[in-house]
């Protein structure tokens, strides 16, 4: 079966810059996806769009370009809840990679078990319109309560406009809660604003809840480069990348996101997209936290990860 790419939407980066910004050894890519290719795991019929193909080799050349050792590769909606792709990667990942899936309320305890053994850790529940129908909070948490056990978290998407409402659901959940994209502020506010300051709020009194630092790119307003024309990538979303590592800095993940589905100005180059975490971790403490301690804890806690620089 041939899929059309969703026009409009730009392809992921051909050639990513090596970046300048050495990264710690054992660092982790904590948010990245793969797609199909469609011809051997077909996208889902219900899904919003259809993206490139991004497979898995090509993931795992862009790892080891940008300094990255290990992957955290998160369903995306474009695959429903097939988790084929995903799952075809982390074999091939040889347990450099770990998975967050997708799964329906009449996912079998045997299916469960399974994407555990192949290096599933948690799931993701979706709240942006634009990309998901609804589904009923009791069948979510139906699931929740189905993989807790297991040892896995939740990984939570939302528009930070819909947090208020969601609240009671997240702070209900039994695992740890890993937010994706810093809960989609508009960084045309202030960082000490009434929308981010919920959000610090809900961490503030939920020590289970963690943030991705991830995706200026999609959040930011002034684009890859400075306003002044300087060569800092999305200075607007800095402070409030910055203000959740400062105030959270063993409960911050980074990811790269690749390969950006859904953007359509501009498609950051990854190298570049390295670099911006010197700008939001500005010290090596910082940065082994954010990419190496934090990720591990989470991801590989039997490697018994511990910090040196504690
Ligand atoms: O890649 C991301 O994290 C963000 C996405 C796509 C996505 O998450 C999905 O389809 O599930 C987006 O904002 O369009």
């Amino acid at each position: 079966m041939k899929f059309d790419v969703t026009p409009g939407w730009l392809p992921f980066y051909p050639t990513p810059s090596k970046p300048t910004l050495i990264l710690p050894q054992g660092a982790v890519d904590a948010h990245c996806h793969v797609f199909g290719p469609g011809a051997r795991f077909p996208y889902a019929p219900e899904r919003k769009y259809t993206p490139c193909d991004a497979p898995k080799e090509k993931l795992f050349a862009l790892r080891d370009l940008l300094g990255f050792e290990r992957n955290v590769i998160v369903q995306a909606t474009c695959h429903g809840a097939d988790n084929r792709a995903l799952v075809d990667a982390l074999q091939a990942a040889e347990g450099r990679a770990r998975g967050i899936v997708t799964v329906k309320r009449d996912v079998t305890d045997q299916e469960l078990k399974r994407l555990d053994a192949g290096g599933v850790r948690g799931v993701r529940f979706n709240f942006v319109k634009r990309l998901v129908d609804f589904t009923p909070k009791e069948e979510l948490m139906e699931i929740a309560a189905r993989i807790a056990p297991l040892g896995w978290h939740i990984v939570v998407y939302f528009e930070a406009a819909d947090l208020a409402e969601l609240w009671d659901f997240f702070t209900r959940l039994p695992t740890i809660v890993v937010v994706d994209h810093m809960g989609r502020p508009d960084v045309s506010k202030s960082v000490t604003g009434e929308e981010f300051n919920l959000f610090i709020k809900l961490m503030k009194a939920h020590p289970n809840i963690w943030s991705k630092v991830s995706c200026p790119e999609r959040l930011s307003k002034t684009g890859p480069k400075a306003l002044d024309g300087e060569q800092h990538a999305y200075t607007d979303v800095v402070p409030f990348a910055r203000r959740l590592i400062r105030e959270f800095p063993d409960r911050v993940l980074f990811g790269t996101d690749w390969p950006h589905p859904n953007l359509k100005d501009h498609m950051p180059d990854d190298g570049l997209l390295v670099d911006y975490i010197a700008q939001i971790a500005p010290t090596e403490q910082l940065r082994k936290k954010l990419l190496v301690d934090n990720p591990m804890r989470l991801y590989w806690p039997e490697e018994k990860y511990e910090s040196n620089q504690k």
